[in-house]
């Protein structure tokens, strides 16, 4: 199921929008920004396509991390469409960058990065780049939008509204580039929390249909991502001292700024600690988590699912479908913040802060 599909039944503003656009010097980067449902990727399907038609080569940056059509998920993507296509999801990305979740809020510096990575490739060979957004357009929504466009300095930002509600944000992006405003189409389509979920879960079986299970030697590897493994390893006394105290079985810890351990309880009992001080993980918060293989220029090469890890052996077992010959690329085991499995069940959200 893809919820946008190519159509030419669109208001007659996209018509003279694409005009506009065509009749403007390239390379050309295009931003497009609009609510949940508000038909960012329709349009964005719609201009590609006659962009196309006009003999443009045409990149698409697709960071709606939420509701991706290129694969992976929770990454951002950039493919560069041939000829006409009815959806981004029949799209091969050739590069992506990693963000490691779904529901981008705390990683606006991530998405910001991101997108300005991917449009830079995009400008050495594109006309035109069309940049999808989120829907996320409020609050930290809005700021995660201004550092994209103070980063990428779209020539033009395309605003979908229904009723003047995006005025704010307009006026925000403004100095940055062209603001555009257009009207959401009568025939936009609202889609339910529990749709949204079936799209995902679509999109992550079908990325993880045909994976492997692959062994990763985490000292050949950097771990990013997360505060675990930084500092120095727990002494043997201190690893007592924490169990005894807690009740914990400590599979792993450090000592930075503060400690950090990887537990699992052994005793159920009222604990009270001060949180600056240390910080414990539960193993369980690790299992099935959402892991970017990243390459030597900061690039994500596909994602995988973190299904063990040992820390004594420092090794971790990742299902992923990246071929073997691709994986040796990787410098970089970067982790995410949602769980799933290769079904496409959605576990959970994980906090930046909670690894
Ligand atoms: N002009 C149109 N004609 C027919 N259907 C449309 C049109 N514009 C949008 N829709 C429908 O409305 C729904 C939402 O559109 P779309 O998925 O493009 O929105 P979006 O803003 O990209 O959504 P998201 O919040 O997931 O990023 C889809 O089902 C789409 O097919």
């Amino acid at each position: 199921m893809n919820k946008a599909a190519y159509t030419l039944d669109v208001p007659e503003d996209r018509f003279d929008l694409l005009d506009n656009l065509s009749s403007r010097p390239g390379p050309l980067k295009v931003m497009l920004v609009g609510g949940t449902d508000s038909g960012k990727t329709t349009l964005l399907t719609f201009l590609a396509n006659g962009l196309i038609e006009r003999g443009l080569r045409v990149a698409v940056v697709d960071s709606d991390v939420g509701q991706k059509g290129i694969l992976p998920p929770a990454t951002i993507s950039l493919a560069f469409p041939e000829g006409s296509f009815s959806s981004p999801s029949e799209l091969t990305g050739v590069a992506h960058y990693f963000i490691g979740t779904t529901s981008p809020g705390q990683y606006a510096g991530e998405m910001a990065v991101g997108v300005k990575r991917l449009v830079d490739i995009a400008l050495e060979s594109a006309d035109v780049v069309l940049i999808d957004t989120t829907g996320f357009v409020e609050g930290p929504g809005a700021e995660m939008k201004r550092l994209k466009a103070e980063l990428v300095r779209p020539d033009v930002t395309v605003f979908l509204e229904r009723d003047n509600e995006l005025e704010g944000l307009r006026k925000l992006l403004s100095p940055y580039g062209d603001v555009v405003s257009i009207r959401v189409s009568p025939k936009a389509r609202e889609h339910s929390r529990e749709q949204r979920r079936e799209v995902r879960r679509e999109k992550w079986r079908a990325y993880f249909s045909g994976s492997a299970l692959v062994e990763v030697d985490l000292e050949n590897v950097s771990i990013g991502g997360t505060s675990l493994f930084q500092g120095r390893p727990l002494t043997d006394e201190e690893v007592e001292l924490l169990s005894s105290l807690f009740g914990w079985l400590v599979l792993a810890g450090w000592r930075g700024r503060r400690y950090t351990v990887v537990k699992s309880d052994v005793q159920s009992f009222p604990r009270g600690y001060d949180r600056f001080a240390l910080h414990a993980i539960d193993f369980e918060r690790l299992s099935n988590l959402l892991v970017g293989f990243i390459d030597g220029n900061g690039l994500c090469l596909g994602v995988g699912i973190l299904k063990w890890i040992s820390f004594s052996a420092k090794k971790a077992q990742v299902l992923t479908p990246i071929p073997p010959e691709e994986i040796g690329r990787a410098v970089e085991l970067r982790f995410g913040r949602i769980r799933v499995l290769e079904t496409g069940e959605e576990l959970g959200l994980l906090r930046r802060e909670e690894l």
